[in-house]
């Protein structure tokens, strides 16, 4: 990330474009051709070709053009018709726009005070619109941190209108986040966020799919736990990943001993992923994901 700051560039004047395209030669020259045009100072650039014979090719850019919000629509204009002639995908952020998160939560604390306290550290620049539990054990951590509560009980028979509340309770942000939410959402709840919905699973996938990996873990006498952070899909803990970590335990390791360890590697891992996410360093490729880290 360009450093904004006193002898830096203005933040409102930090781009980025993040291209996905059929992989050929000239795809770079061409797109710093229009950066060229426009006087934009690419400061950061990073690709990646599926298959060097030919397959998909994915680019993420960071750049500097004076003024960027008031030239962003010829911007748009001239990208739109080099997509056409790339037959490019295309996304275009200014790096000055703060991502609104809807945080969902069950009963564990531990990823939603990593958040809260990231982004008031600044470390992750985002805001909490809100946070949506089935219970009320969090509401008094999102009241400290002056977060709006919603809480939407789920019982096996009214899972359905409590997910249709809890998305009106959202409306329109740029992020929802399974922060050990302990529901699994509809097909319906996943493509209303397509590629914007991250869960945190308690282990390192694809071991120990559903509600009690830690027990599982334990139960099989691993040497390693783990956790996953990754974008959601009607198929339970199966969406493309994004980041995980390990940590070791032994045989004296109670299932309490994991949970413990465990939260620690989660609230990193999820973190991780949610900050990545919103820099535009994540593209999904089919089952799996490029990070531009
Ligand atoms: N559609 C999806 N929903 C959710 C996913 C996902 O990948 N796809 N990840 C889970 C998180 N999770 C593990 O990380 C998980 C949470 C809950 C369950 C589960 O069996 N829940 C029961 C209810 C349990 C209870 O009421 O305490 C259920 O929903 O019927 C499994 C895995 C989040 N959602």
């Amino acid at each position: 990330m360009v450093a904004p700051g006193p002898n830096g560039p203005r933040f409102t004047d930090v781009g980025r474009l993040v291209v996905r395209c059929p992989d050929r030669p000239g795809i770079v020259h061409a797109l710093s051709g229009v950066m060229t045009e426009f006087g934009a100072n690419i400061t950061d650039s990073q690709q990646h070709s599926s298959d060097p014979s030919g397959g998909i090719f994915t680019l993420r850019l960071e750049f500097v053009l004076a003024g960027l919000a008031g030239r962003r629509a010829e911007l748009e204009k001239r990208l739109t018709v080099l997509a056409g002639e790339w037959r490019m995908v295309w996304r275009l952020t200014e790096a000055s726009h703060r991502p609104t998160l809807a945080v969902f939560v069950s009963r564990t604390d531990h990823v939603l005070q990593e958040l809260i306290y990231r982004v008031r550290a600044g470390d992750l620049r985002a805001d909490i619109a809100c946070v949506v539990s089935n219970h009320r054990d969090l509401e008094p951590v999102a009241q400290a941190a002056g977060i709006p509560f919603h809480h939407v009980p789920v019982t096996p028979e009214t899972k359905g209108e409590a997910e249709a509340r809890a998305l009106e309770l959202v409306g329109e942000v740029d992020l929802v986040v399974l922060a050990r939410y302990m529901q699994i959402v509809s097909a319906d709840f996943c493509n209303r966020f397509p590629e914007r919905l991250i869960n945190i699973h308690h282990s390192f996938l694809p071991a120990f799919v559903g509600a009690n990996p830690y027990q599982a873990a334990h139960d099989r006498g691993v040497k390693l736990i783990g956790a996953t952070a990754h974008y959601v899909t009607p198929e339970l803990d199966a969406g493309p990943i994004i980041e995980q970590e390990v940590a070791r335990v032994d045989h004296r390791a109670t299932v309490e001993d994991m949970r413990r360890v465990g939260r620690y590697v989660e609230r990193q891992v999820l973190a991780q992923a949610v900050t990545w996410h919103v820099e535009d360093r994540v593209i999904v490729e089919g089952p799996r994901t490029i990070v531009f880290a």
